[in-house]
């Protein structure tokens, strides 16, 4: 297959099922199969950097691994571009890489330089190819008075842009990023997510990002895909979410006065007064335009703004549903 446009990474009813053991009484063992993941299925188009995102256990690190070929699916079909993770996870190695923001895959006691040494070795980078990606990712991730530092004495964001690096040397045409800005500061967190927007853009990188923070996926990614109990929620436009989540979205209109809340305006309720101002929420799928008209024909108007439900509050919605 030739991995330019249509599925880079072709995941179709991708399952995986742990047989678990538990004691059960002094002597009795009794064995119970957990559904990790369920029959998962999504494309993604080279170049695309989706946000994978679900509450914990939902399956995302079993889907991961299985994308790395560290598990292999107990159904299904997997291909990232063009490779068997299962089957062929020497080839697969190097077309990914794996950032985990919760462990490091840096030598502990050694400078970042010799890390990287060892992985040009481990992936047989030739040189001036290796020196040419070290010296990008050093500029961008300004790691450039840290290379001689043991990765023990880095702080957790220079740890991880020293990570991001380590991923990258090899020229992946995926990375999988899980939690890579955990416990990151606000500068640091604005510095790998420039990086990682420049990196999709220069050389399409495809990207799939695990995060427990929304704002990640809203500066980074178009598309999300939310998996909940080893199955597919959601696969659509970051936009869209607030959309199928909530049904509803609130107009905050500002009166000249103090009024009673304002009624008979079809479609919309007033769920709150405070002052002058007041809550009216309506179908997401409606137009606010005519509900405005309405009011400003009726009430002494002086401001208005539309609210969008925010993401956090809509998965929240989705997984408690
Ligand atoms: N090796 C295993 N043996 C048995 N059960 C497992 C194993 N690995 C994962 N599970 C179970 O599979 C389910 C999915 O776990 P997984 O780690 O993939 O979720 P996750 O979405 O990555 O969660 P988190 O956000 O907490 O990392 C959970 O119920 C978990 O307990």
């Amino acid at each position: 297959m030739r991995d330019t446009d249509g599925a880079f990474i072709d995941v179709r009813d991708l399952r995986k099922t742990f047989r678990v053991r538990r004691r059960s009484g002094l002597l009795r063992r009794t064995s119970s199969d957990v559904h990790a993941v369920d029959g998962i299925s999504f494309t993604l188009r080279r170049g695309e950097m989706t946000g994978f995102i679900g509450p914990n256990g939902a399956g995302k690190s079993t889907t991961i691994k299985m994308l790395t070929g560290i598990l292999s699916p107990s159904g299904g079909r997997l291909r990232v571009a063009g490779v068997d993770p299962a089957r062929d996870r020497t080839r697969l190695v190097r077309r990914i890489g794996v950032v985990f923001g919760q462990r490091t895959t840096l030598w502990w006691d050694l400078p970042l330089r010799d890390s990287y040494g060892l992985v040009r070795r481990m992936y047989r980078i030739p040189r001036a190819r290796y020196e040419e990606n070290l010296a990008r990712c050093v500029e961008l991730l300004e790691l450039g008075g840290l290379l001689d530092v043991p990765v023990r004495q880095l702080s957790l964001g220079q740890r991880m842009r020293g990570d991001i690096t380590a991923a990258l040397l090899h020229d992946p045409d995926v990375l999988y990023l899980d939690e890579p800005t955990i416990g990151l500061d606000v500068v640091s967190k604005a510095r790998v997510r420039e990086f990682l927007l420049r990196l999709n853009a220069e050389r399409r990188t495809t990207v799939l990002l695990t995060t427990h923070d929304l704002s990640d996926i809203e500066h980074l990614c178009e598309r999300v895909v939310v998996i909940d109990h080893g199955r597919l929620m959601y696969d659509g436009a970051l936009a869209g979410l607030h959309e199928i989540g909530s049904g509803e979205r609130t107009l905050v209109v500002d009166l000249e006065r103090e009024l009673p809340p304002i009624e008979g305006i079809e479609g919309a309720r007033t769920v709150r007064t405070e002052g002058p101002r007041q809550w009216l929420t309506f179908p997401a799928t409606a137009s606010a335009a005519p509900l405005v008209s309405r009011i400003a024909a009726d009430y002494p108007l002086v401001d208005l703004s539309l609210r969008e439900p925010a993401i956090e509050d809509v998965i929240a919605r989705m997984y408690a549903a």
